[in-house]
């Protein structure tokens, strides 16, 4: 008998462009979603666009968190709450869309993603990230019903973030190795769709280096259109393995043990160059993953991370204890071979 099912939830209105800010209010209305929402945002996102983003939601309520932390979903639970929200609307960057992105699967409601950096491909997935204590906790949840993403917002955000959220993308590279080779090796669910979309993503990517350039407004759009299929990547498949491989267990290690961790996507990036040694050795693909990192501006060492050597290190070394995901560190890389791959790729 055949017994297979699927259920991809993609968000339904994706907004891209310059201006579009002042859309939020129509895509929203498009959903049919009923009441009013929790406007839930940041400081500096707040300050740049809240108003222009209220003027769209009639008596919305704004809720303004300065931390990610699972105390701040409470808060934002209990005022939605209080205010009869039927769904939530996210400005800012993933801190407050991640925050939202929990708080509305708490709820069981909606909840709009409006983007003011283009830093990682959360602004778009299905999945939360939250630091707790020295650990930080992915969290499955659904995607946003609808992504707008301002350009004209997002070039002036700093640079360093939109070169984090391309480098997030240019992982996929290595993420979709790890995942065939979990497939390979452990028979974990695999789908040929989303692996050749998350490839395609950072192809593309890659191939538009050119357009992504520091006050160029071309690179939001270029990134964020990026984001997006890459999330859309992570939909199809029901997890993150498209965008998340070993690059990512590498930097989420480094959220626990750096005294001061570097900008996610930065931090996927370097692990991304040394993941794709260990894949495909000497002669491989690293040095491709290094220049494209290099050609938008991003980190490919250890001193551009800001992190000491050491800690590069011991992440790699420990990384593979991170969460039950297979991936080409295996049971662990031992001290002797990450010095090896950290060495010979220059990381450190
Ligand atoms: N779901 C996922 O897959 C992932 C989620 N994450 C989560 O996302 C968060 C990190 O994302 P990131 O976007 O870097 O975080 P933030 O939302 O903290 O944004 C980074 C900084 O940029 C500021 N900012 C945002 N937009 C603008 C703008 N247009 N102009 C000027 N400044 C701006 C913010 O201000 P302010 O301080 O006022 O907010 C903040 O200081 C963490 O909470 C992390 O856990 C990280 C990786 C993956
Ligand atoms: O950052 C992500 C994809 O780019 C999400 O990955 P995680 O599932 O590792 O949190
Ligand atoms: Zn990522």
């Amino acid at each position: 008998m055949f017994a297979k099912s699927t259920w991809i939830k993609l968000p339904r209105n994706v907004l891209v462009g310059h201006g579009v800010l002042d859309d939020v209010g129509t895509a929203v209305a498009e959903l049919s979603l009923g009441g009013t929402p929790l406007l839930v945002t940041s400081p500096t996102p707040d300050d740049l666009a809240g108003d222009r983003l209220r003027a769209q939601f009639d008596g919305a309520e704004t809720v303004t968190v300065d931390t990610a932390s699972f105390a701040a979903v409470g808060e934002i639970v209990e005022a939605a709450e209080a205010a009869g929200a039927t769904f939530l609307v996210a400005l800012g960057g993933g801190k407050p869309i991640d925050l939202a992105k929990m708080a509305a699967d708490e709820l069981g409601v909606g909840f709009v993603s409006v983007p003011t950096a283009a830093s990682h491909d959360g602004i778009v997935s299905g999945r939360s990230s939250i630091p707790e204590g020295d650990t930080r906790h992915s969290v499955a949840a659904d995607p946003p019903l609808a992504v707008i993403a301002d350009t004209e917002i997002m070039a002036n955000a700093p640079w360093a973030l939109t070169t984090a959220g391309c480098a997030d993308i240019i992982s996929n590279y290595t993420a979709v190795k790890d995942w065939r080779l979990a497939r390979r090796l452990k028979n974990v669910e695999y789908s040929e769709y989303a692996a050749a979309l998350s490839e395609m993503t950072a192809e593309m990517l890659v191939d538009n280096a050119d357009s992504i350039k520091r006050g160029l407004e071309e690179s939001s759009w270029v990134v964020s259109k990026a984001l997006v299929s890459s999330g859309v990547a992570m939909s199809i498949a029901g997890s993150s393995r498209p965008a998340s491989g070993a690059e990512h267990l590498f930097s989420h290690q480094l959220d626990r043990i750096a005294e001061s961790p570097a900008l996610h996507g930065h931090q996927v990036g370097v692990g991304s160059i040394m993941t794709e040694f260990l894949h495909s050795g000497a002669q491989g693909q690293w040095r491709s993953i290094r220049n494209a990192l290099e050609a938008i501006d991003a980190p490919t060492t250890a001193a551009d991370l800001g992190i000491d050597d050491e800690t590069v290190i011991e992440a790699l070394t420990t990384a593979h204890t991170i969460r039950d995901r297979y991936t080409i560190l295996g049971d662990g890389v031992n001290e002797e071979a990450a010095v090896e791959v950290a060495t010979f790729t220059g990381v450190i």
